[in-house]
């Protein structure tokens, strides 16, 4: 039902407030009642823009200076709408939900005023003063994310400047037709769907001064802050968050599309929103280049993958490909078809683990290739002798230099092969040097094989480069377990009998090979089209009774040496690359993976990484800091750019969250986060009080705030079945148990481990059994509460039957005493 039919109720709201929704009521109604009439009169009408575009352009040239402003904006918008028309993809204003932004301009010339909306589609003003104007046109929506109400504003529009007034700046929240929420600098009001609008009260946004007095009053021992369901949140809808983008959000996200974006920033501050709002800036900016199936998603597990799934048509960019680490690299390698199997091994042992992430590795492929190409020098030298023309055959061998190694054996080869000013025999001693040393280079599995099984090179490159990472124990199991990687380089023979074009297919990766789309590749669509298309994975068995396979972390290694030799990664002869990649969760990435990733993106490595220093999860990659992880990754001299203000939880649950972190936090990073309910800590006997206790509390929720999201997060996935049976028996609504990242993104109560919710967020947060030693006093169990802790939006509770960590505030815990 559209607003017009309904009556609003303004009488609870000030004068001001009544003043504020009645404008905004009026806007609505007239950007609709338009809609409505472009869509009768003229039903699939296709405008011609290039001809629009050149009117307004010659307009521009006679307008007066202050109609000038007007006429540029006008015509970025035309611009903007004729690229998306260009690719077929044009989409229109959606009645129901057509903006989320008003800004009132007035033109310093002229002063004019004009009222801008800003929404994810263009409408162009038809002489109403209205307009609409997506998010994505940068040079107009920077008004709207860079300027406050009542600021002076001064902008370059294509070289002209313009100058004028921010008379209004509001955000609004617009569903299924209807004005729902209006955030203005005065206030923020909100209407209940009967339209009965009323002042918002505990919806601060975070501010420096902390919004004090506006925290939401929580009885004691309730779960829960909302008393009114009916209330539109605004973390629930990501089309709202584009509405809410700061400016320093904005900056990041409209940075130039080459170059590399580091994005730093603590839990919740929007890093992931950034990234993804970027990928679809890009793809506005030029869809042909920033195309859906171009770009590249990253994220740390299978949960996100799906919440951002969830989330990418709202943005307008679904089909861009999301994955994990692990699943893309698998499948990458399998379509590379190598001869060694692509099948891992569990229980690769946690020494193993820390080797092949260390950058000690990358140090190794790289010293192996400049032996190689020594030998290769040394051996072209011998071929060819004293032999006349030697020299000149040599020089075009060092005129290759950059070349990656492959390509520089491949072309010397042909240049010498063409070159007739080289005498025959030094030509042909050449050809069948270059033809060994190709042959040789390109072998990557061999590559592997003795980087693994060379136990006295490992030793030794262990203690040059990573002296006092790995003991003698560590180098021991190292050493051993990477030595029976050997038997990966034998066919069984049965094997290699039942299927000789398998075999085939397991051929050396070659730059000429057979055309392999790349998209799809990473899609994870292909999962399981991809298992039928390729080899069953297969592991060798031992006479000892082991099996040996690729470690997960050998991925990396053969992806980095096929890159290192062959230039980059190579599919039916064309280069695996991305327009953009956005790497998030990059803190618990090892180097050489990340140095992978950005191999794959095209010139210009546009790419965006997201990250923060106090979220790590993986504890055997090494990662300390960014400026190490960059150098170690080849980036040195990237600048990183930090999210400060915090937006998913409130402050109180950010405080504990910081003395969760104890020393790991950095003491310099201002708190800036909205305020909300206390934290609270509950203590019981054993686990059966605990669960009475939680049982009433979840129910009185779920009867409340039948439309809230609520996780219970303990340590281990043991103790979350123990909860989750306990908790179904009873009778606690909606409950689900979470084990394998299958999370609804549904209402409801979801018992899971803390290994689970990485990058997820939920209404409220209960940390089951935060006890003594669950999370003892080490960096892990730190990393992981808080972790835990700030998945919070709303409120947080302990809910704790046993000796309580030492990791909760003291204060907390006597305060629950008494
Ligand atoms: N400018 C903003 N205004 C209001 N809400 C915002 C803003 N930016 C982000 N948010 C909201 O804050 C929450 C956290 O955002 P996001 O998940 O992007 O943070 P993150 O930094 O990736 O978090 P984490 O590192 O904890 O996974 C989300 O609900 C998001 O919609």
């Amino acid at each position: 039902m559209s607003q017009e039919h309904q009556d609003p109720d303004l009488n609870a709201l000030s004068d001001e407030g009544g003043r504020i929704v009645a404008e905004e009521l009026d806007i609505l109604r007239r950007i609709q009642e338009r809609l409505d009439r472009e869509a009768q009169n003229a039903p699939g009408q296709i405008e011609d823009l290039d001809a629009q575009l050149i009117e307004l352009r010659d307009a521009l040239a006679e307008a007066k200076e202050e109609d000038q402003a007007s006429l540029v904006e006008q015509m970025h918008q035309v611009a903007a709408l004729s690229r998306t028309r260009g690719q077929g993809r044009d989409a229109p204003v959606d009645p129901k939900n057509p903006y989320f932004g008003h800004l009132r301009l007035r033109e310093a010339k002229s002063s004019r005023q004009r009222d801008v909306l800003v929404g994810k589609r263009t409408l162009l003003d038809d002489g109403d003063g209205l307009s609409i104007v997506d998010w994505r046109n940068a040079p107009v929506s920077r008004l709207y994310y860079r300027y406050e109400e009542d600021d002076e504003y001064e902008e370059e529009f294509d070289a002209r400047s313009l100058e004028g007034t921010v008379m209004i700046r509001r955000s609004v929240a617009v569903m299924d037709a209807s004005l729902r929420r209006v955030s203005a600098p005065q206030g923020t009001f909100v209407s209940d769907r009967r339209g009965r609008w009323r002042d918002a009260v505990g919806a601060a946004k975070p501010s420096l001064e902390g919004g004090v007095g506006t925290a939401a009053r929580v009885p004691t021992g309730q779960l829960g802050v909302h008393s009114d369901e009916d209330l539109p949140r605004a973390d629930k809808h990501l089309q709202e968050i584009t509405a809410l983008i700061d400016k320093e959000q904005f900056n990041l996200i409209t940075q130039p599309e080459s170059g590399i974006v580091l994005i730093q920033g603590g839990a919740g501050s929007g890093k992931t929103t950034v990234a993804l709002h970027r990928v679809a800036y890009l793809a506005y900016q030029d869809r042909r280049r920033f195309a859906p199936g171009k770009m590249l998603i990253m994220v740390f597990n299978e949960a996100l993958v799906e919440y951002i799934r969830h989330v990418l048509p709202s943005l307008g960019i679904d089909g861009v490909p999301v994955t994990t680490y692990r699943r893309w690299s698998t499948q990458l390698l399998r379509k590379l078809k190598l001869r060694i199997p692509i099948s891992h091994v569990d229980g690769v042992p946690d020494a193993v683990s820390r080797f092949k992430k260390h950058p000690v590795v990358l140090r190794m492929i790289d010293d192996r290739i400049g032996w190689q190409l020594e030998e290769a020098e040394e051996l072209l030298k011998k071929r060819l002798g004293e032999r006349a023309g030697a020299e000149a055959a040599l020089a075009v061998w060092q005129r290759n230099v950059d070349l990656p190694p492959v390509v520089r054996a491949e072309r010397t080869l042909d240049q010498i092969k063409a070159d007739v000013s080289i005498p025959g025999p030094a030509r042909a001693a050449a050809e069948t040097a270059l033809r060994a040393i190709r042959d040789d280079l390109r072998d990557v599995c061999d590559d592997w094989l003795e980087l693994m099984t060379d136990s006295e090179a490992l030793r030794t490159a262990l203690r040059e480069y990573a002296p006092g990472v790995f003991n003698d124990a560590d180098t021991a199991t190292i050493v051993r377990w990477c030595a029976a990687k050997a038997v990966l380089d034998e066919e069984p023979e049965a094997e290699a009998e039942r299927d000789e074009d398998e075999a085939e297919e397991r051929s050396e990766p070659s730059i000429d090979a057979e055309p392999v789309a790349p998209k799809g590749e990473a899609d994870g669509d292909g999962e399981d089209g991809e298992a039928e298309a390729t080899p069953p994975p297969r592991v060798r068995t031992l006479s000892t009774g082991h099996t040996v396979g690729l470690d997960p972390e050998d991925d990396a290694i053969l992806l980095r040496l096929l890159q290192r030799k062959y230039g980059g990664l190579f599919l039916g002869g064309k280069r695996f690359e991305y327009e953009h990649i956005v790497i998030d969760e990059a803190q618990d990435l090892a180097p050489i993976e990340v140095r992978v990733l950005l191999d794959c993106a095209t010139d210009g490595q546009s790419v965006t990484i997201a990250g923060d220093r106090a979220q790590k999860m993986i504890f055997d990659n090494g990662f300390v800091d960014w400026p190490q992880l960059l150098g170690d990754a080849g980036l040195p001299h990237v600048a990183i750019q930090p999210l400060k203000i915090t937006y998913r939880s409130t402050r109180q649950v950010m405080e504990l969250s910081r003395f969760v972190l104890g020393p790991l936090h950095s003491p310099e990073d201002a708190l800036i986060a909205r305020e909300g309910a206390p934290v609270g800590y509950y203590q019981f006997g054993d686990t059966g009080e605990a669960v009475a206790f939680l049982a009433e509390a979840l129910r009185a929720l779920m009867q409340r705030e039948p439309t809230a999201s609520c996780a219970l997060v303990t340590r281990y996935p043991q103790q979350a079945d123990v909860y989750h049976d306990a908790l179904r028996i009873a009778e606690v609504p909606k409950l689900r148990r979470v084990g394998r990242q299958d999370f609804s993104f549904t209402p409801g109560i979801d018992v899971t481990d803390v290994r689970q919710v990485k990058g997820l967020e939920f209404d409220y947060v209960v940390i089951l059994d935060p006890t003594i030693q669950n999370f003892p006093e080490v960096i892990e169990a730190r990393h992981l509460m808080h972790i835990a802790a700030t998945r919070a939006a709303h409120q947080l509770w302990l809910v704790c039957s046993g000796p309580p960590s030492k990791l909760i505030p003291e204060d907390l815990i006597v305060a629950s005493l008494e």
